[in-house]
C-alpha cells in the first residue's frame, strides 16, 4: 500500500507539473516569507507537545470527517495549544490538497508540515510554495539518496524534514542523515496495524539530540501518556482530533499529560 500511495502522489505531482512547471514552483517556494522554525517549536520541554492534523479520511479508517473549513480546525488547535499543524495533502486517499495547507498557513502562526507521500524534489518546491514549515519524509518509502536528496532539499529551503520511521533500521537510516526531528509511526504503512508499544521500544535508539516524535493511535489521553512516559517529546494525532468533538478540550486534555 505504501508504495502505491507514494506512486500515486508522484503521479498526481506529475499531471500538475503540466500547469505549473517546475521553474514557476521554484520560483512561487523562494518567494515565500521564511519558513518558521519548527524544530524551535518543537523543542523538547516540561510537558509533551501536539502536532495536531487535519485528516479528512484514511486508507485505514475509511471517512473521518468532513471539515469544510481546515482554516477554522487548524486556529482551534492553535487556541488548543497545538505546537504545530500538520495537513494531510494527498487527495486520492486522504481527501486533502495544497490549497488546504495554503489556508491552514494562512489562517495560523504555528508551524505547518506537508503530510503526503514525498519522493521528489517538485512535490519539496510544492510544498514551500504552499507556506509549509515542515516536510515528512517516509523511511520506507525512500531509498538512502533520494532521501538525503529530499531531505537536504528541505534544509536548503528553510524547512524541517519530519523523517519518520517504523523500525530499528530506518531510525539508522534517519540518524545517518544526522535527521534532528524523528518521529516512529505506530501505524505499518503497509498493513496498517497499529503498534503503540514500537516507540517505546525504539525510543532508546534514537540519536542524541534528536526531537522524538511519536505519531498515530492516539484515541485518549492515556495513549499520550503511554507515549510521554515512553520517552515522546512530541505526539501527532489525527484521528481523535477530528472525531472527538471539541478539539480544544481535546487538546487541553492531551496537554495536561
Ligand atoms: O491513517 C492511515 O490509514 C494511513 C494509511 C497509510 C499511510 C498513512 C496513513 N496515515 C498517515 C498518518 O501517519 C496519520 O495520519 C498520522 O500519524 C495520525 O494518525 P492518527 O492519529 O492515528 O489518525
Amino acid at each position: 500500500m505504501l508504495a502505491e500511495l507514494t506512486a500515486n502522489a508522484v503521479a498526481d505531482a506529475v499531471a500538475r507539473r503540466e500547469s505549473a512547471p517546475l521553474a514557476a514552483v521554484e520560483a512561487a517556494a523562494l518567494a515565500r516569507p521564511a519558513a518558521l522554525d519548527a524544530l524551535e517549536a518543537l523543542r523538547p520541554a516540561a510537558h509533551v507537545k501536539v502536532i495536531a492534523e487535519i485528516k479528512r479520511s484514511s486508507p485505514s479508517r475509511g471517512s473521518l470527517a468532513t471539515i469544510s473549513d481546515p482554516a477554522a480546525l487548524a486556529r482551534q488547535y492553535e487556541l488548543g495549544g497545538a505546537s504545530a499543524i500538520s495537513v494531510l495533502t494527498e487527495g486520492r486517499k486522504f481527501g486533502g490538497s495544497l490549497a488546504d495547507l495554503e489556508t491552514v498557513r494562512a489562517a495560523v502562526s504555528l508551524p505547518v508540515l506537508r503530510k503526503d507521500f514525498i519522493a521528489t524534489p517538485y512535490q519539496v518546491f510544492e510544498a514551500r510554495a504552499a507556506g509549509a514549515d515542515l516536510v515528512l519524509l517516509i523511511v520506507a518509502a525512500l531509498d538512502d539518496q533520494t532521501l538525503r536528496e529530499l531531505h537536504d532539499l528541505i534544509i536548503e529551503l528553510g524547512m524541517t524534514p519530519l523523517v519518520e520511521t517504523h523500525s530499528a533500521d530506518e531510525l539508522e537510516r534517519a540518524a545517518a542523515l544526522g535527521a534532528r526531528l524523528i518521529g516512529v509511526n505506530a501505524r505499518d504503512l503497509s498493513t496498517f496495524e497499529l503498534d503503540r508499544d514500537l516507540f517505546g521500544r525504539l525510543a532508546p535508539r534514537f540519536p542524541e539530540g534528536a526531537i522524538r516524535v511519536a505519531e498515530s493511535a492516539v484515541l485518549s489521553a492515556t495513549d499520550v501518556a503511554h507515549y510521554r512516559s515512553s520517552g515522546a517529546d512530541v505526539v501527532l494525532v489525527g484521528e481523535a482530533l477530528v472525531t472527538g468533538g471539541d478539539p480544544i478540550a481535546n487538546l487541553s486534555a492531551f496537554l495536561a499529560v
